[in-house]
């Protein structure tokens, strides 16, 4: 093995050596900077060079237990590791764009680590709900891994439904305690992650009761392990859930109360609080409650950039050294990545995942401006905030779980290999589509905001920046094949179909059914509607932000950036070709020119023993990636098409 990785594949080199552009310059761009380059090679330089990190067995060959074992002993490196580079003198935005980068996590844990909910929901909680005294106090131990917690929410019988969940904390004022307890085993948690075994705090969500009165869904601050021996405290059962598609190192579990209790300073009270005598101050508003799904929300976007560049890295370099049949007789068989059929599975993936971190930045910088107006107590923003995460959470790891599952398919028989590390990645993406918000009912959030703005608009009143196009639509111009051309014609689809929702809840309600039978009837049109919204959003933001970003950048590296803004566009264009009326068209791609992600060290934290064995690379340092070619549209009939569909657009 180690004879063979000292040798670069040929026709891996030719690839990279036709690259066009400034390879450190797209790295730095995509990090935010040389500043978070360095840094971010720091981190992986240090995590990677580790002995301890490296697995003598592939995980697969680990049973159920001893897999989760080696993943605390590797997650207690790790966090050793880490917290040795940690850089207090960044900001928290800096900080957050690193994390998003330096994801070294995902080359340790096939299956994630047992401590990710710790350092992503249950920090985040005592953030954002709990009160000054309260963070001070928890946050410490937390960073300091003096304890270890989860995020618990989700119980056996509710996960989309929170307000219907059926665990209690009802207050004792006589003892100034919370009562916890799980009257059904449908109340019982199921699914946080490291609760089985790992966890010795968590936040419970509850059902809160004072003066015999409900104080709706409150979130508290529970030890439910002895911290010497990790038995489960007094009035506290716990457990694992099983084995599941993925995850299986996340160490999910269960948790049940029987008259637990918990001293009153337990309840999280940044938003609302009980006071000694069981007075309860509501807080301004109870959607401040579900404030961590939100950063979560945001945050899967990234998640969703780095998975899906990691697939389609491997599918490509897959592309390269894979040759395959011989169309032309005598000739050397071609490699795979020269057939068209194959540069259009992979390409979009490479803009997609471009996309998913221009989007998830821009949303981070909303995601912090709304926090600071919440912090002085202005709420304006939030609802818009909210349906933005929602609708972007759903589309982005809708997209990802098929486009990973593309890049295992362009693999052909070794994507179906373990060692290729892509089924492990596909099932890591396809549990985005349910976490944090199952997808369906995410899209059904934004379309009540949607619905809410097209009633606005009918009324003349003034809408949301991110669905001021639905106003707009009248005054609209004609629209072309440029990207912004297109961007307009997905604004006119959306505003098309969140016309349609109205008409079609307009019309049941005027039938006789009620508000939510209306709603129900009309679900898979305002699914629809959400998703075009959603789809106008990455694409208007991809354009506009790369427009704005990239101005400091060399011709080239802004060339090949544009052509990925450019596919990504026309991809949804073909593929929505329905929704924008466009009559069948013998569009074709002339593929020529083009490359870009997997030219970027920062996809290179694949540790697959595919990649190491079959696929050669310089492993994590000045990778010069592969020449692709570029896509251009070749139609000069493609815009007169567009337009006059367009121009028929039953519902404008
Ligand atoms: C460091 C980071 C790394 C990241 C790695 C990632 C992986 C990490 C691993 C992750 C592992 C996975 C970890 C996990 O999985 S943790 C568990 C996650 N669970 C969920 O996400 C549950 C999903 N359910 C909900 O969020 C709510 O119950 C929904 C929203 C469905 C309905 O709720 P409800 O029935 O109560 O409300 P309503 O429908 O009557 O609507 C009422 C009004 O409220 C507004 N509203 C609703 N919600 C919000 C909100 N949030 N902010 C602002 N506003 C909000 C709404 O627009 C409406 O407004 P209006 O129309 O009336 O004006
Ligand atoms: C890998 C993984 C990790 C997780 N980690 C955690 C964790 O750490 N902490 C935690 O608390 N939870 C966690 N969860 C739970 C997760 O948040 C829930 O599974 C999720 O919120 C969906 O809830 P549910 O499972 O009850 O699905 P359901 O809501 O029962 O969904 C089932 C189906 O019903 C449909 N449906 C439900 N309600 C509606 C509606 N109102 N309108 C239309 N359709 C509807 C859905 O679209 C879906 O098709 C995790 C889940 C997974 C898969």
């Amino acid at each position: 093995m180690d004879a063979v990785n000292k040798v670069i594949n040929e026709d891996l080199q030719k690839e990279r050596d036709k690259c066009k552009f400034n390879v450190a310059e797209l790295t730095a761009f995509l990090d935010g900077g040389d500043k978070f380059t360095q840094k971010r090679r720091e981190k992986e330089n240090r995590v990677f060079s580790i002995q301890g990190l490296r697995d003598a067995v592939p995980d697969e060959y680990m049973s159920h237990k001893e897999r989760y074992e080696n993943a605390v002993r590797k997650a207690v490196i790790m966090h050793q590791t880490l917290g040795t580079l940690e850089d207090k003198t960044l900001t928290e935005y800096e900080t957050a764009r690193l994390a998003l980068r330096a994801t070294t996590s995902s080359a340790i844990f096939k299956e994630n680590s047992p401590l990710m909910l710790h350092y992503s929901m249950f920090a985040n909680v005592i953030e954002g709900q709990g009160d000054e005294k309260q963070r001070e106090y928890w946050l410490k131990k937390i960073n300091n891994m003096e304890i270890i917690g989860t995020y618990a929410q989700t119980e056996l019988g509710h996960g989309t439904f929170i307000r219907g969940l059926e665990t209690t904390a009802e207050y004792d004022p006589k003892t100034e305690e919370f009562v916890l307890n799980s009257p059904k085993l449908t109340a019982y948690k199921w699914w946080p992650g490291g609760l089985a075994h790992t966890a010795n705090h968590c936040v419970v969500m509850a059902h809160t009761y004072s003066q015999g009165k409900s104080c709706g869904i409150q979130p508290f601050m529970v030890q439910i392990r002895d911290l010497e021996t990790n038995m489960p405290m007094k009035g506290v059962k716990l457990g694992e859930i099983g084995a599941k598609l993925g995850f299986n190192t996340v160490n999910n579990g269960f948790l049940g109360f029987e008259n637990h209790r918990i001293p009153r300073d337990r309840m999280l009270m940044k938003n609302s609080q009980i006071l000694k005598d069981g007075t309860f101050i509501s807080s301004p508003n109870s959607k401040l409650t579900y404030g961590t799904m939100v950063y979560i929300r945001v945050s899967i976007l990234g998640t969703m950039a780095n998975t899906l560049g990691r697939a389609v890295t491997i599918a490509t370099r897959y592309a390269a050294v894979r040759r395959q049949s011989q169309p032309k007789p005598n000739e050397p068989e071609p490699q795979i990545l020269d057939y068209v059929t194959q540069q259009h599975k992979l390409f979009i993936g490479i803009a997609s995942s471009h996309a998913y971190y221009i989007s998830c930045f821009w949303l981070w910088t909303l995601y912090h401006r709304v926090t600071k107006e919440l912090a002085v107590g202005n709420m304006d923003n939030l609802a818009e905030l909210h349906a933005l995460a929602c609708c972007l959470k759903a589309t982005t790891s809708a997209d990802a779980a098929v486009l990973v599952e593309r890049c295992r398919l362009a693999c052909g028989g070794h994507g179906y290999m373990l060692s290729s590390n892509l089924p492990q990645i596909y099932a890591n993406v396809t549990a985005a589509n349910t976490y944090e918000g199952e997808n369906t009912v995410m899209l059904l959030q934004t379309a009540r905001a949607l619905v809410k703005a097209g009633m606005q608009v009918a009324q003349g009143q003034k809408v949301s920046p991110s669905m001021a196009y639905l106003a707009d639509q009248s005054k609209m111009a004609k629209w072309d094949s440029s990207v912004d051309g297109i961007v307009k014609g997905f604004q006119k689809v959306a505003a098309g179909k969140v016309a349609a929702c109205l008409a079609s809840l307009q019309r049941h309600t005027n039938n006789g059914q009620s508000a939510e039978d209306a709603w129900n009837l009309t679900s898979v049109q305002l699914v629809a509607a959400s998703e075009a919204h959603a789809r106008v959003i990455l694409l208007s933001v991809f354009k506009s932000e790369m427009d704005v970003q990239t101005l400091t950048l060399s011709g080239e590296t802004r060339t090949v950036l544009f052509q990925l803004v450019q596919l990504y566009t026309i991809y949804w264009a073909l593929e929505k070709v329905g929704d924008l009326l466009l009559p069948t068209t013998t569009t074709t791609y002339s593929v020529s020119i083009c490359d870009t992600a997997m030219r970027c060290d920062g996809w290179m934290d694949e540790t697959s023993l595919f990649e190491k064995s079959t696929i050669q690379t310089s492993a994590r340092t000045g990778i010069a990636g592969l020449v692709l070619s570029g896509l251009v549209y070749d139609s000069a009939v493609y815009p007169e098409l567009v337009h006059q569909s367009l121009t028929s657009w039953p519902l404008q």
